[in-house]
């Protein structure tokens, strides 16, 4: 048997979602960069979900159906509200994820047409959850959705109380696109895996929400927010980095196992905070972020993921910094559903194997004489 540490270049199941392919990342053979300039979340989930993009009027369907579905029952504000205030979003999250589906009486119905609208639900619903929970956390009672207001408007509404401007919606909405799907990553695997057991898809998002969670995935954006805060000013850069490096820390929203040229999701979202800053908001992060980069470049090569200018472009659209893995999820729960869906329309057990190195067989000795 071969091991190869991390799965590093294992190829584990075809799919035909998305690609990356000499660092162009694709959603079903569309350029990210054109859904960036072109299209919205809501298109994209479709897209990803059903193969095609849509017409106009299945895209007015599916809109509707999704503001027809974001409310979240008060069950589930009801466990939150018995959380600490301090737990993670992230945790909150998969918790009141695996809720959902105890309050689903569909929950284990697994075939198509109860998983799309198990799917449905689950994608409208979990903005709402997110943005409910920032506001218990604050004694704060949740602000239901609205039906006029596409997902990435509606999050930001119901998190801050205040209707976003168009510019803060399609920004938002920009990011949502970008994060979707990313082939096989590590928080898309878990769900595959976990629903080629014949799991269902709440099982399968609850786990892959738990995988985001970590700082060597999704987790990474609210780091990046807490090192630039750490350090402070452009100043304290150079200082700060070269310690870090030279204690063999890692930087987080750097590196990346796939892409060797660069993220392209990157680049989009560098560009989008770079205007947002020329436009009046903040630069001192921007600033601190484009030194970092070409520190990081000089020093060890690596250029930024796509976790390291999302930071700022959160902070700067006014969410904090514990809620930007949670945004992360928001949007990568398309990408999960669509693996979800492709894992059971040709289903087998994921189930590799491991070599063992660990003790040779050894002779049972009893408690008495240990
Ligand atoms: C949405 C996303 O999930 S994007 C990724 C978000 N995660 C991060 O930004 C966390 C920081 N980055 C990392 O930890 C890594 O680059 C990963 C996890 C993204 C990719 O990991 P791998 O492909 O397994 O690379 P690995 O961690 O083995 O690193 C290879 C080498 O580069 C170094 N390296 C990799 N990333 C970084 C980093 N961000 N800062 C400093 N050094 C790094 C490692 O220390 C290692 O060096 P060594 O060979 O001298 O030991
Ligand atoms: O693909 C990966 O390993 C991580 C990543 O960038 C993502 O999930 O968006």
């Amino acid at each position: 048997m071969t091991t190869t540490k991390g799965l590093e270049g294992v190829v584990a199941t075809t799919s035909a979602i998305s690609s990356i392919n000499q660092d162009v990342l694709t959603y079903r053979g569309y350029s990210i960069q054109d859904l960036a300039n072109e299209s919205t979340f809501e298109e994209v989930v479709y897209l990803l979900w059903n193969g095609e993009l849509p017409t106009a009027d299945e895209l007015e369907v599916f809109k509707k159906k999704l503001a027809e579905n974001a409310n979240v029952p008060d069950a589930i504000f009801d466990v939150m509200k018995s959380f600490p205030g301090t737990v993670h979003p992230m945790a909150v999250l998969r918790t009141a994820v695996s809720a959902l589906g105890v309050f689903d009486p569909d929950a284990d119905r697994m075939d198509a047409h109860s998983n799309m609208e198990k799917a449905v639900r689950l994608q409208a619903k979990i903005g709402t959850i997110i943005a409910g929970f920032a506001r218990i956390r604050n004694g704060e009672e949740p602000i239901p959705p609205k039906k006029d207001l596409g997902l990435a408007a509606n999050f930001l509404y119901m998190l801050k109380n205040k209707i976003p401007t168009d510019a803060e919606a399609r920004m938002f909405d920009t990011a949502l696109v970008l994060h979707a799907d990313h082939e096989l990553n590590a928080s898309t695997f878990t769900a595959r895996v976990c629903v080629a057991t014949l799991s269902d898809i709440y099982s399968g998002v609850t786990s892959a929400i738990g995988a985001l969670k970590g700082p060597l995935h999704g987790g990474a954006n609210e780091q990046v927010m807490n090192m630039l805060e750490k350090i402070g000013s452009v100043d304290e850069v150079d200082y700060y980095i070269n310690d870090a490096l030279a204690n063999k820390e890692k930087i987080m929203g750097f590196g990346h196992r796939v892409y060797k040229t660069g993220d392209p999701r990157a680049k989009i979202i560098k560009k989008m905070v770079g205007e947002l800053t020329g436009h009046g908001a903040e630069t001192k992060y921007y600033d601190m972020s484009l030194r970092i980069e070409t520190l990081m470049k000089e020093k060890k090569g690596l250029l930024p993921n796509t976790d390291f200018y999302s930071a700022t472009l959160y902070h700067t659209l006014g969410i904090g910094n514990d809620l930007f893995t949670p945004v992360f999820a928001i949007s990568r729960t398309s990408g999960w559903v669509a693996h979800i869906l492709e894992q059971y329309s040709d289903n087998r057990l994921i189930r590799p194997r491991a070599e063992y190195n660990g003790p040779g067989l050894r002779t049972y000795i009893p408690l008495s004489e240990r």
